[in-house]
C-alpha cells in the first residue's frame, strides 16, 4: 500500500477528482450508477430483503439514492422513496436517475419511516451547505430516536466531509459508503462515530487523478511513514541509534521516567534523564537501562545537551509550570536540535506564545491536548473552532513546528501543510501518563533521525496499536512494554489503511 492509498480528499478535492474523471471520459452518469451499485451491493451483503425507505435530497446525493432505490426494487425489495423538493427541480444526473425511477415519489414525511424500514440516507453529501432543519431534521431525529438501521450515502447527512462536525443533526449510521477516497470527516469526531462501518467504493475514478490533486491530508497509516522508520544496522552500535535526553522534573518524576523508557523501547540507542540533585536518587531507582545525569543548574543542562552525540531532547512532562521551565525550553531550542515539547513546556508560554514560536528553528514537535492547545493557540479564530484538522494545520503554520493535537482523533500537522488523522487509538488511552509515553516514543524516533512529521505520525499510530495489544485494564506502563509487539504488528498492518482495527471500518469492497 502506497501513501497515496491513505490520501484523504476534502470535499473540494473530491469535486475535482469527479470533474477530472469526467474530463478524462468517464460520464457523470456512470459514476453515479457505480456509486448506487456499490451501495446496493453493500446493503444486500448485510441485510435480507426488507422494507426500505430511500430519503433523497435535491442534489447528486439524492441522485445516488434514486439509483439505490431502483436497484433494490428491481430485486424485489419493497422500496418507498421520498424526495426533498419537487422532482422536476432535479438537475443533471440526479434528474436523469429520477426519470428512471418508475414508482411513486413521495414528499418527505415522517410516514416514510412507518414500520421501521431500513433507511438509505441520500439527503446531503458533499454539497451540505448549512445546518439541517425542517423535515430533514425531523426525519433524522426520528431515525436516531428509533435506532433504525441507516445507511449513509457518502456521509451521514449533516456530517461535514471536511471537519466531521455535525451541522444541526445527523443520523447514526450502521454503514456509510463513500466513493474513491475517504474524507477527513469520516475519521474526525463526531463524524467517525456516526458513520458506523465505512466502505470506500471504487466507482471508476482513475487513481491517477490524485497526481493532479496532490492531496496533503492522510489517514495515519504505516504506508505514510513506514519507509522512514529506522532499521538497526547489522554491525551498528548503540550510538548509531541516537542518544535522547529527557529533562526530568522535580515534582512529577513519573512522567519523565515513562517517556525515557518509551524512547528506549522504540529503539533509541541511549536515553539520559537530566535530573536535579534533589531528585537524582528517585530517577536512579527507575529501570536500570536508563541513564541518569545529575544536573545542578541550567548551565549543566546546556553542557549535557550540547554534546553532539545527544541528538534529540524532550522537555515538559512533569517539568512544572515555572519560569525555570520557560527559560530551559528557550535555551534548549537555541541548540537547534530536534525537540519534543509537551505538557508544561507548552503551558509556560500561554501569555507569550510568539516567543516560543520565534525560538523554533530546528525540527520540533509540540504535543498539546485540547487544553494545552487552547492556551497556546487561543486566537485561532471562531471559524476554525470545530474543525480540528484546520486548527492543527493553522497552528503548525504559525509555530513552524509539527503540531500533534491529541485526542481520540489525534491530528498531526506540519508547517508545510501536510497532515494526518489518526483513528486507531482505543479510549483506554485516556489514562494518566499515556501522553508521556507518546512524547517519549516521538523522542526515540527523532533520536533515530526520523523526520519530525513522520516520527510524530508513526509514534501516534504505534501508541494506539500498543494500547490495542494491551486491551482492557491498560495503564501507561503497559504501553511501554507493548511497544515491541506493536512494532512487530507493523508488518501485518502495512497493507491496511488508517481505519480503526475493529471490523467496523473496512475498505474497498470488491
Ligand atoms: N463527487 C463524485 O465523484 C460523485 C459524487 N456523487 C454524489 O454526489 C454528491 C454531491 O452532490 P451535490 O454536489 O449535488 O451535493 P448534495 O450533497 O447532493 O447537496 C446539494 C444540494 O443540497 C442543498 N443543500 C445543502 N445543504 C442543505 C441543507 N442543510 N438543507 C437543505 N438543502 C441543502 C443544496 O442547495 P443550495 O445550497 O444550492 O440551496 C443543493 O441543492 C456526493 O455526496 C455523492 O453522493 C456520486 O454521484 C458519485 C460521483
Ligand atoms: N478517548 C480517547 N480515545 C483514544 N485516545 C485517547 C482518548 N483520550 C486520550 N487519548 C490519548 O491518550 C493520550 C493522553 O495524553 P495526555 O492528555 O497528555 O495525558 P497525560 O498527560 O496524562 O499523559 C494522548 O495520546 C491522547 O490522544
Ligand atoms: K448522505
Amino acid at each position: 500500500m502506497a501513501a497515496a492509498d491513505c490520501a484523504l480528499l476534502s470535499v473540494e478535492e473530491m469535486y475535482r477528482a469527479d470533474s477530472l474523471a469526467m474530463q478524462g471520459g468517464v460520464p457523470g452518469l456512470t459514476l453515479m450508477e457505480a456509486a448506487g451499485t456499490a451501495i446496493a451491493r453493500a446493503i444486500r451483503k448485510r441485510w435480507r430483503p426488507r422494507p426500505v425507505a430511500v430519503l433523497c435530497g435535491p442534489g447528486n446525493n439524492g441522485g445516488d439514492g434514486f439509483v439505490v432505490g431502483r436497484l433494490l426494487a428491481a430485486e424485489g425489495w419493497p422500496v418507498r422513496l421520498g424526495l426533498l423538493g419537487a422532482p422536476d427541480a432535479l438537475k443533471g444526473d440526479a434528474g436523469a436517475n429520477a426519470a428512471r425511477w418508475r414508482r411513486p415519489i413521495q414528499p418527505l414525511h415522517p410516514d416514510l419511516l412507518a414500520g421501521d424500514p431500513l433507511v438509505v440516507d441520500a439527503l446531503f453529501g458533499a454539497g451540505l451547505a448549512r445546518p439541517l432543519d425542517g423535515i430533514t431534521r425531523t426525519l433524522i431525529e426520528a431515525i436516531n430516536a428509533r435506532d433504525l438501521d441507516c445507511i449513509g450515502v457518502d456521509v451521514p447527512s449533516g456530517v461535514h466531509g471536511d471537519s466531521g462536525e455535525v451541522l444541526g443533526v445527523a443520523p447514526r449510521c450502521r454503514l456509510t459508503v463513500t466513493f474513491f477516497r475517504t474524507k477527513p470527516g469520516h475519521l474526525l469526531l463526531p463524524g467517525r462515530a456516526l458513520c458506523g462501518e465505512l466502505i470506500v467504493a471504487d466507482i471508476g475514478i482513475p487513481a491517477a487523478t490524485l497526481e493532479r490533486i496532490r492531496p496533503a491530508t492522510f489517514a495515519n497509516a504505516p504506508a505514510l511513514w513506514q519507509e522512514h522508520l529506522p532499521r538497526p544496522a547489522r554491525a551498528g552500535n548503540k550510538y548509531h541509534r541516537g542518544h535522547a535526553v529527557v529533562v526530568g522534573g522535580e515534582e512529577m518524576t513519573g512522567a519523565a521516567r515513562l517517556a525515557a523508557e518509551a524512547a528506549r523501547r522504540i529503539g533509541a540507542g541511549l536515553v539520559t534523564i537530566a535530573a536535579a540533585p534533589a531528585v537524582h536518587a528517585i530517577y536512579a531507582a527507575g529501570r536500570p537501562g536508563t541513564i541518569v545525569a545529575r544536573i545542578a543548574d541550567a548551565k549543566a543542562l546546556h553542557e549535557l545537551c550540547s554534546d553532539p552525540r545527544r541528538n534529540a531532547i524532550l522537555i515538559g512532562p512533569g517539568a512544572g509550570v515555572s519560569a525555570q521551565t520557560r527559560e530551559r525550553v528557550l535555551m534548549l531550542l537555541g541548540l537547534a536540535k530536534p525537540c519534543v515539547l509537551d505538557a508544561d513546556a507548552l503551558t509556560v508560554f500561554r501569555d507569550d506564545p510568539e516567543s516560543l514560536f520565534a525560538a523554533i528553528k530546528a525540527p520540533c514537535v509540540l504535543t498539546p491536548h485540547e487544553g494545552e492547545f487552547a492556551r497556546l493557540f487561543a486566537d485561532s479564530g471562531d471559524k476554525l473552532a470545530r474543525d480540528k484538522l484546520a486548527r492543527a494545520r493553522a497552528a503548525a503554520a504559525r509555530s513552524g513546528a509539527v503540531v500533534l493535537l491529541k485526542g481520540a482523533d489525534t491530528v498531526i500537522a506540519a508547517a508545510d501543510g501536510q497532515a494526518a488523522i489518526n483513528a486507531n487509538a482505543p479510549p483506554t488511552l485516556a489514562t494518566a501518563g499515556s501522553g508521556d509515553v507518546l512524547a517519549g516514543m516521538i523522542l526515540g524516533l527523532l533520536a533515530q533521525e526520523v523526520p519530525a512529521f513522520m516520527a510524530a505520525a508513526a509514534a501516534v499510530w504505534l501508541h494506539g496499536q500498543a494500547a490495542s495489544v494491551v486491551g482492557p485494564g491498560l495503564i501507561a506502563e503497559d504501553l511501554i512494554d507493548a511497544v515491541p509487539q506493536a512494532c512487530a504488528e507493523l508488518a501485518t498492518a502495512a497493507h491496511r489503511d488508517g481505519h480503526p482495527k475493529p471490523a467496523r471500518h473496512r475498505k474497498a469492497e470488491p
